[in-house]
């Protein structure tokens, strides 16, 4: 059988499984989310910057109505970019919308900060269109202030996300709790076997997000993965979704369609034979530098990628 959970470095356990919910638009976002809880997912990714924290709240307060205990359940929020000067206020807020008091783990969503001043609350904006950052705040800094978070008993774990090998070896050195995961893009397209390897070695959880690809999930038309998906009877998702546990991590998948949130859950276990077709089509794709990333935005900044830098 796959695995069903992985230990983090606090000796918390998180769910191999996770239900995303960027881009879940207002009006979906609580059926989304109580849906999910309702047939078995214990594993909710949130963020601010997804402006639907107050519906994934909805969503959690009638699951725990129906009987759902709020400690089998494993939430992530995420801290933005214009609140890392002001990293417990940003905390405040996502858990005042989100109704809890605690989350099971909060990271830092990309490393680089922005005006907390500027034309936009989240997405602030200088006249030529670029984004509006605060260069000379570091994410070191951004770290030791998520650090201290710690002490407050609201988050049980602190971690990064789109964290880099080259980020990553500018932040151990400096940090004094080493982050309990580094959440990043991950599909075999763009397995970043590299960051995986360090972040095992260094005892850091990844957690691979947009496993499909992300919007209108078009990992799921790739012929390896339609292979496997024949070999092994199961669908794309599966494949897709499987392949990260089989690789020692936690995967999360979003949808706001009922059936599609259903039919995610299913996961198998990928046998070395069924990984070697996907680590093979990745080896092509590497080969003729045709790796894929699907989400970058576009904050004009190295983040130290080797496909982007
Ligand atoms: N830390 C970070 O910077 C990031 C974190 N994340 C997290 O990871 C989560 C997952 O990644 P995300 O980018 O959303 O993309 P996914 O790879 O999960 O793909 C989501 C897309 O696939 C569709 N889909 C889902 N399941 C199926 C299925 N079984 N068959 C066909 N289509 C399907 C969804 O459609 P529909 O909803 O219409 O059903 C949606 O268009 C996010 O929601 C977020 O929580 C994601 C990106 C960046
Ligand atoms: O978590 C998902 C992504 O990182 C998303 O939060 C960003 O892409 C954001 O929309 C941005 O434009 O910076």
């Amino acid at each position: 059988m796959a695995a069903t959970h992985f230990k983090l470095n606090t000796g918390a356990e998180i769910p191999a499984l996770g239900f995303g919910t960027w881009q879940s638009p207002k009006g979906e976002t609580k059926k989304a989310v109580a849906y999910a809880l309702s047939v078995g997912y214990t594993h909710i990714d949130c963020a601010y910057c997804y402006g639907n924290e107050d519906e994934v709240g909805e969503g959690l307060k009638e699951a725990f109505d129906s009987g759902i205990k709020r400690e089998d359940i494993f939430v992530t929020t995420k801290l933005w970019c214009t609140y890392h000067s002001r990293v417990e206020e940003n905390l405040d807020k996502s858990l005042k919308s989100l109704g809890l008091d605690y989350v099971d783990l909060y990271l830092m969503h990309w490393p680089v900060a922005m005006n907390p001043f500027g034309n936009d609350e989240r997405f602030p904006k200088l006249v030529d269109g670029s984004r509006d950052l605060i260069r000379e705040h570091s994410h070191i800094q951004t770290w030791k202030s998520m650090e201290k978070l710690l002490a407050t008993g609201k988050v049980k774990a602190i971690g990064v996300a789109n964290y880099s090998l080259r980020y990553l070896k500018q932040l151990l050195p400096e940090a004094t709790t080493v982050p309990a995961v580094n959440q990043i893009e991950n599909h075999p397209s763009l397995p970043q076997q590299e960051i995986v390897d360090f972040c095992h070695e260094k005892g850091i959880h990844v957690t691979a997000y947009s496993p499909l690809g992300s919007t209108g999930s078009p990992m799921m038309k790739e012929p390896a993965v339609i292979k496997v998906a024949e070999n092994k009877g199961v669908t794309p998702a599966c494949v897709l979704l499987s392949y990260h546990i089989a690789r020692g991590n936690s995967v999360l998948s979003k949808s706001i369609t009922p059936e599609r949130i259903k039919a995610n859950m299913q996961i198998v276990k990928l046998d070395e034979g069924d990984m070697k077709i996907l680590d093979d089509y990745t080896a092509e794709l590497t080969k003729q530098g045709k790796l894929t990333r699907y989400v970058y935005p576009a904050f004009g900044v190295d983040f130290g990628f080797p496909d982007k830098s």
